[in-house]
């Protein structure tokens, strides 16, 4: 699919400046003609025919010998690139002999018919697409497609067939798009396949047995990029500079990425208000709204990944692999390659992705198929921890998880069973006998039904291997595992975030609690807390946290992580942030109207014990406003409070948003985007709302997957006390929600931020929102009218001009800080103030 496959009938050469006609013709005639005598050598001279040319000759051209355009195809010149005007005769005659030529009988290899069509509706599966070939006339010998992508693949039976598709397709549209026809490479093992039968399920038959086909069933064709591309490439594309460049490299991207900020602050600001100081001294450092402090590098630069998700699928050579895709599967790639030479994998995870992938070679179960949405054997992820004290990521791996996701639809229990009794054996085996043997602490099997990979977070777990009783948590354990950072444990359930480099996260946290100017009269809002580790390595440091996650599992593993390390000055919320946000601060801090001053006197180091650690002492005024209403929600988060922006706008339904292109909230660099154009990460009031805040007066909940949640729940009671109030925010790749960028910005009260980003293009959109001076009068949301065509910074300026009146945030400095060596991604940490 690399190249576009040219339109048969030759496009015209663009027009250039020189042949539109009107006004601005008649300037540059104007132009033209006072320099004509002095350089009749302008390489446009008489390159284009002159309008008046073609019109009566009384309506001749009144600039005569000196106009620069030609009066007859004789004057015509070539222009500098070699081609002639598009209206002129000789250029006629050029595209016809070009397609007489197209006219000749040519020879053509199979692999010829199989095209990529480019620019289909992405909500358009298989049979849609046969549907549209069929009513446009196309015939063809076979046709895919995949909802969710532009891509459809092709195969035509011979060449009257293309040429007629090409026709068409390129005059025709698909709900007034143009369709591009791209070239499409086939597998060298899918043309030995073309002639298996195909059962309902896409699963070949061949003598009874059920045989996997590869992706793409009997003929759709892998795109021809996936040959060019090695895994290494793929998976590190930076893996062939030395570190040092790759740092530099890093730092530079990230600075051009920031300098929109203050481009689009500029364009943003009210004509009314003067442009903000950071904006005027921006010229001073380059146009960045803040100094880059630099690169934080990481202080492990191979085999870094605690944890690798490994597709599923078959190799260039059609044989089951485990490893990487080598593109994008919306760009038509579905090869898989074994993860060799990929430099931030560890050995351990390479060596039990091999382990499966001999595994599968036997398994009477199939391996997924990414075209056609069926088959069980899906992805494999390894996941691993570290002994306390680690200071080589690789040689101190003590503990492994290992995740297989499949698709049960239709498969029998009976043999499913079976298989993972098999499957267990295999990898406990395959781990003793290694040298030295690999830890293995547990296996879950993740059942996942639906087309992407990206599995919901309450999809079933199915443990196959628990881990032994840990006495010390006083829990039974369910399928867990461990890392340690800045001397803290950290307990991980399958379905929690944890940063992929455990020693690099470690320095980034420090950064950002350094630069949030902690004290023991903070308190911080650790906002997508994950499984807390931001908030309890900085608890100690502040006088209360409070976290906020959305992923039941994490907050889960927050609260056991607090226990466990004996951290008592936290609580975790669990919600969509854009839910909760607005609730909190009010409940915290008072509403943004009220701004409740501190009074002299009051405490402003830490809150009292007993006020904090033991949950029984909320107040009855907490605990009443927790009471559920009927559909279960919490009513105290859910009612709004009358005076709370944010939190009436989501009312309205203008919580709809799109922070970046084409991202989900993760930050594994791994996984597939998906749903590029949709406001995907939005949650509007209309959703159901996951929200639970842990009741204290429980001595523990159960969660989705079976364990228990040990409360460790502090309230509000004495918030106010808190001088200085602290946001660290750390969302996931599609940036923080409008909604809570709007209850961060317009509480009075939070006079610093510190926002961890792992893309500064989403990072960029929020700082938009957070800096820009608002107006006096605010336009109505236009609830992201346009959205679909809009750049994140261009939907960022729309949101400012319906920002409530508050002080902006001014961007103070930033950091990059490489979690990722050899790949592209990079973290960063900015400071905000005000
Ligand atoms: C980049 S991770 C950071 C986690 C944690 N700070 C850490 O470093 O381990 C982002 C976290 O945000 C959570 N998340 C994503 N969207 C969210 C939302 N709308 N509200 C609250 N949490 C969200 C994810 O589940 C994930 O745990």
């Amino acid at each position: 699919m690399e190249m576009e496959m040219e339109d048969t009938k030759a496009a015209p050469p663009p027009p250039s400046d020189l042949d539109v006609t009107g006004d601005k013709r008649k300037r540059d005639d104007d132009a033209s003609s006072s320099v004509a005598g002095k350089d009749a050598q302008h390489p446009m001279w008489k390159t284009s025919l002159c309008s008046f040319f073609r019109r009566p000759a009384a309506d001749g051209c009144s600039h005569g010998e000196s106009c620069r355009y030609a009066h007859s195809e004789e004057e015509l010149r070539p222009r500098p690139d070699g081609t002639w005007d598009p209206t002129s005769d000789r250029a006629k005659k050029l595209r016809k002999v070009a397609d007489e030529v197209d006219e000749e009988p040519v020879t053509v290899d199979d692999s010829a018919l199989d095209k990529c069509l480019v620019g289909l509706p992405r909500g358009w599966a298989s049979d849609r697409l046969k549907t549209f070939l069929h009513d446009k006339g196309v015939s063809y010998a076979t046709a895919k497609k995949k909802k969710g992508m532009t891509v459809g693949f092709v195969t035509f039976e011979n060449i009257e067939q293309l040429k007629n598709a090409i026709e068409v397709l390129t005059e025709n549209q698909s709900g007034g798009k143009e369709i591009k026809i791209a070239d499409a490479n086939r597998r060298s093992h899918q043309k030995l396949n073309t002639e298996r039968p195909v059962s309902d399920n896409g699963v070949a038959t061949e003598n009874g047995t059920s045989v996997d086909i590869p992706p793409g069933g009997t003929s759709a064709p892998e795109a021809a990029i996936s040959s060019k591309k090695s895994v290494r490439d793929a998976v590190t594309p930076l893996a062939h500079m030395p570190y040092n460049d790759q740092l530099e490299h890093k730092k530079n991207n990230i600075a051009q990425i920031l300098k929109r900020l203050t481009r689009n602050a500029r364009k943003a600001c009210p004509t009314a208000i003067p442009l903000p100081d950071w904006v005027f001294k921006s010229k001073e450092i380059g146009g960045l709204p803040c100094k880059l402090e630099g690169i934080l590098e990481s202080p492990v630069i191979n085999g870094y990944r605690n944890k690798c998700e490994f597709s599923v699928g078959f190799s260039l050579e059609g044989k089951k692999t485990v490893g990487f895709m080598l593109g994008n599967f919306r760009e038509g790639v579905t090869a898989v390659e074994e993860p060799v030479d990929c430099l931030n994998v560890s050995e351990i995870s390479c060596k039990y992705a091999l382990m499966f992938q001999d595994f599968l070679q036997s398994s009477s179960l199939p391996v997924w198929n990414r075209i056609d949405n069926c088959g069980f054997w899906r992805q494999f992820t390894v996941r691993e921890g570290r002994c306390p004290d680690a200071q080589n990521a690789e040689t101190q791996i003590s503990e492994v998880m290992l995740i297989v996701q499949v698709c049960s639809t239709g498969v029998d229990e009976a043999l499913m069973k079976d298989e993972f009794d098999k499957l267990t054996v295999a990898l406990e085996q395959g781990a003793a006998t290694c040298l030295p043997p690999l830890p293995l602490t547990t296996i879950v099997v993740q059942d996942h039904k639906g087309i992407s990979n990206a599995a919901p977070a309450d999809c079933p777990l199915i443990p196959l291997l628990v881990p032994k009783v840990d006495q010390s948590e006083g829990t039974v354990d369910k399928t867990r595992i461990h890392d340690h950072i800045s001397s803290l444990r950290f307990s991980i359930s399958p379905t929690a975030f944890f940063q992929v480099n455990t020693l690099a996260a470690e320095r980034l946290y420090t950064l950002a609690g350094d630069w949030a100017n902690l004290n023991l009269g903070t308190l911080l809002f650790d906002v997508c807390c994950g499984t807390g580790t931001i908030g309890l390595t900085l608890a100690h440091r502040v006088g209360m946290v409070v976290g906020i996650e959305m992923n039941e599992s994490a907050v889960s593993d927050a609260q056991r992580n607090a226990l466990i390390n004996g951290v008592k000055n936290c609580r975790f919320v669990c919600g969509k942030a854009e839910d909760v946000m607005g609730s909190l601060l009010t409940e915290y801090l008072g509403s943004p109207q009220q701004d409740i001053p501190v009074s002299e006197g009051e405490v402003s180091g830490s809150v009292k014990d007993e006020e904090v650690i033991d949950g029984s002492q909320r107040s009855e005024n907490m605990d009443s406003s927790k009471e559920k209403n009927d559909s279960g929600e919490n009513q105290e988060l859910r009612d709004t409070p009358p005076d709370c922006p944010a939190v009436i706008d989501e009312i309205k339904g203008n919580s709809s948003y799109r922070v970046s292109n084409g991202l989900e909230g993760s930050h594994d660099e791994y996984k597939e985007p998906v749903g590029e154009d949709t406001c995907g990460e939005a949650s509007s009031i209309n959703e159901s709302v996951d929200l639970k805040v842990s009741d204290s007066l429980e001595d523990s909940k159960t969660c989705h997957d079976g364990s228990s949640i040990p409360n460790n729940d502090v309230t509000a009671t004495t918030a106010c006390q808190f001088q200085d109030i602290v946001a660290i925010v750390d969302p996931p790749r599609v940036g923080l929600h409008p909604t809570v960028i709007k209850a961060l910005r317009t509480h009075p009260r939070i006079r610093r931020l510190v926002y961890i980003s792992c893309n500064p293009d989403s990072l960029v959109a929020n700082a938009i929102e957070l800096c820009t001076p608002s107006s006096e009068r605010q336009e109505k949301n236009k609830g992201n009218r346009g959205w679909r065509t809009m750049s994140s910074a261009g939907l960022a300026r729309q949101r400012t001009k319906s920002m409530p009146n508050s002080e902006p945030f001014v961007p103070k400095k930033a950091m990059a800080v490489d979690l990722f060596p050899h790949t592209s991604h990079c973290e960063m940490v900015m400071l905000f103030e005000r």
